[in-house]
């Protein structure tokens, strides 16, 4: 996770401010009000479940689509709002889509100059030659886009958006058409060409572990509404609810009572802080890679119901006493299981509490 450090001083100025966009879209789906200030150089992860509005809120950004109400401003400057619409060729913002949309009938280099119209022919011939350079493509820069793998697709399409120089550029799922070995590559390749030209960014993905790896923040949607937004730190470690924390990770959902600040559950009591009353219900979420081996006589144990090793780490499933399913555990540790029972503790530390209903 590459969180952005500043000094110690105030954020600095947003370059792009969302303020109370929203946007319906037929009778089913409704964006917003969507708040969001994103600063100078910062990248940013959408993430969320496929229909939640992450490209509708990206189109709205670049201006393909028009909001009902509220007002979206780039360094300043109001692009939309009750009586403002900029279009989209005058906002400043560079795109990237998901399939690139490269024109095919241009090679690539003039792809990459195509958002360079007004600048003289020398200056838009070195800037792409820059750009072709940055993204290793100069050897390519005759070629049209059909002689190009997706990988070096996805950096033309690049080369392309950066070009202009835009304020801000917008990527709506840019490695979701490679396989996964070159996603990796890709991605890496993109955000270090990112911060190397010091761009501010907004990527779309539903993949969370992408959003966790690449975003300085991550903002996640669920039904046209920001749930949470902060540093993928944040949202993993400190979800405002249970919906976000599901998003990220996968958790043993164990029932207990809410009682003197504490919920008391079959593994335990775990200290929280609940908006519920005395003796209400609530859930344990315990990361399959809290429940640690133990040697201790007096430490919970399980039968274990299924094991699976899975390289660096091997799951279980343990039966447990007092718990209706089966309680899954992630360890890299040495398992000492003796007549089909493991003793096992659970790390305290990262157990959230959510209320029951
Ligand atoms: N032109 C439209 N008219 C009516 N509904 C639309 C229109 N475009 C999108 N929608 C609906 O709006 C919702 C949000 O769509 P959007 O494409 O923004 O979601 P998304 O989070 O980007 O999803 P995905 O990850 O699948 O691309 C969806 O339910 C979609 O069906």
């Amino acid at each position: 996770m590459a969180e952005q450090l500043h000094g110690s001083g105030n954020p600095p100025e947003p370059v792009l401010e969302i303020d109370r966009l929203a946007r319906r879209l037929g009778p089913g789906f409704a964006l917003g009000p969507v708040d969001l200030a994103i600063e100078p150089k910062q990248i940013v992860c959408l993430v969320g479940h496929s229909g939640c509005g992450k490209s509708t809120l990206l189109r709205l950004i670049a201006g393909i689509e028009q909001p009902d109400s509220g007002t979206l401003r780039l360094d300043g400057r109001e692009l939309a709002g009750s009586d403002v619409f900029v279009e989209p060729e005058k906002r400043n913002i560079g795109f990237v889509f998901q399939d690139y949309a490269l024109f095919p009938h241009l090679t690539i280099e003039q792809n990459v100059m195509f958002g360079l119209r007004k600048w003289s022919r020398e200056a838009a011939r070195a800037r792409a030659a820059m750009l072709l350079e940055m993204t290793a493509l100069s050897a390519m820069a005759d070629r049209y886009p059909h002689m190009l793998s997706g990988g070096e697709q996805q950096r033309a399409a690049l080369a392309r958006a950066l070009a202009p120089q835009p304020a801000v550029v917008l990527m709506d799922e840019p490695f979701s058409n490679l396989d996964r070995d070159l996603r990796e590559r890709v991605r890496h390749d993109t955000i270090a060409l990112l911060r190397r030209t010091g761009t501010t960014a907004i990527i779309v993905t539903h993949d969370p572990e992408e959003a966790l790896s690449t975003g300085d923040r991550v903002v996640l949607m669920k039904a046209g509404r920001i749930v949470q937004s902060g540093t993928g730190r944040d949202l993993h470690d400190r979800p405002v609810d249970r919906y976000a924390a599901e998003f990220f990770s996968t958790f043993n959902r164990i029932p207990g009572t809410y009682r003197n600040g504490r919920l008391h559950t079959a593994l335990g009591a775990f200290p929280c802080r609940l908006d519920l009353a005395e003796g209400g219900q609530a859930l344990a979420f315990i990361r399959p890679q809290a429940v640690c081996p133990c040697l201790a006589e007096d430490a919970f144990f399980g039968a274990v119901r299924a094991r699976s090793f899975r390289g660096e780490i091997e799951q279980l499933e343990l039966e447990v006493e007092g718990l209706e399913t089966p309680l899954t555990m992630r360890t890299t540790q040495p398992l000492q299981i003796r007549d089909g029972r493991l003793h096992f503790q659970i790390d305290p530390n990262t157990v959230l509490a959510f209320a029951a209903s």
